[in-house]
């Protein structure tokens, strides 16, 4: 897809990040795998005053083009494509929930059979590293070895898929989860899980469910 509609979508998502309750203020920074590269937003720009101008391409070496100062997470959106060969998006955010429970740093157990959508038994929380650091893309790297989505711990979240679209779609999928564990956390802890033999036979399923989102 030509360079402009991508920053297009990027700036779409953005804005329906936010619009969805996921997002506030300059928080969070969205990507597509883009040339060998990515395309991603810039650092600090209020998502409603974004234009495809403002939208950065960082090659595969990690060099951004000039006169443009990518997201300060650059560095954990590299991290994710080159650990999934499956991502085409990233988005990161700061969704309530998502974010209460990492500040309890502890992953999302299998509460709920939709924690397949993550790729497994759980949504993890990757350890706590300042923002922007080589050490949180690290960090980053391992957890999403093996899921499409992990929480940052005393951060927010991470979730990537095939394209914009779905990778929003998990974002959200994953602030439910973190909702309906917060919630029945209330009442007892620890919450009764779905074991792995069940979350095997949701991830089978899922591999032909729908085809959920229409490109
Ligand atoms: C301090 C930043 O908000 C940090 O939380 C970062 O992770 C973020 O969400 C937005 O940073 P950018 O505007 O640099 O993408
Ligand atoms: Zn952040």
């Amino acid at each position: 897809m030509e360079r402009v509609k991508l920053a297009r979508e990027i700036i779409e998502t953005c804005l329906e990040m936010t619009r969805i309750g996921l997002n506030q203020g300059t928080a969070g920074n969205v990507s597509v795998r883009f040339n060998g590269g990515m395309l991603i937003t810039p650092t600090g720009v209020p998502y409603e005053k974004l234009t495809t101008d403002h939208i950065v391409y960082i090659d595969a070496d990690g060099q951004h083009e000039a006169g443009k100062i990518p997201s300060s997470e650059w560095r954990f959106h590299q991290a994710v494509y080159h650990t999934r060969p499956d991502a085409g998006a990233v988005v990161h955010n700061h969704a309530v929930h998502c974010t209460a429970v990492s500040i309890l740093n502890r992953p999302i157990p299998a509460i709920h059979y939709m924690i397949a959508a993550g790729g497994g038994n759980s949504i993890p929380c990757a350890p706590y590293a300042t923002f922007g650091t080589r050490k949180l893309s690290e960090y980053v790297a391992v957890a999403m070895k093996d899921r499409k989505a992990t929480l940052l711990q005393h951060h927010g979240l991470i979730a990537c898929e095939e394209n914009l679209q779905k990778a929003l779609w998990l974002a959200q999928e994953v602030e439910v989860l973190a909702r309906l564990y917060l919630t029945t956390l209330a009442i007892v802890d620890p919450v009764p899980v779905l074991d792995d033999e069940e979350i095997a036979i949701v991830l089978e399923k899922f591999k032909t469910y729908g085809l959920r989102i229409e490109e």
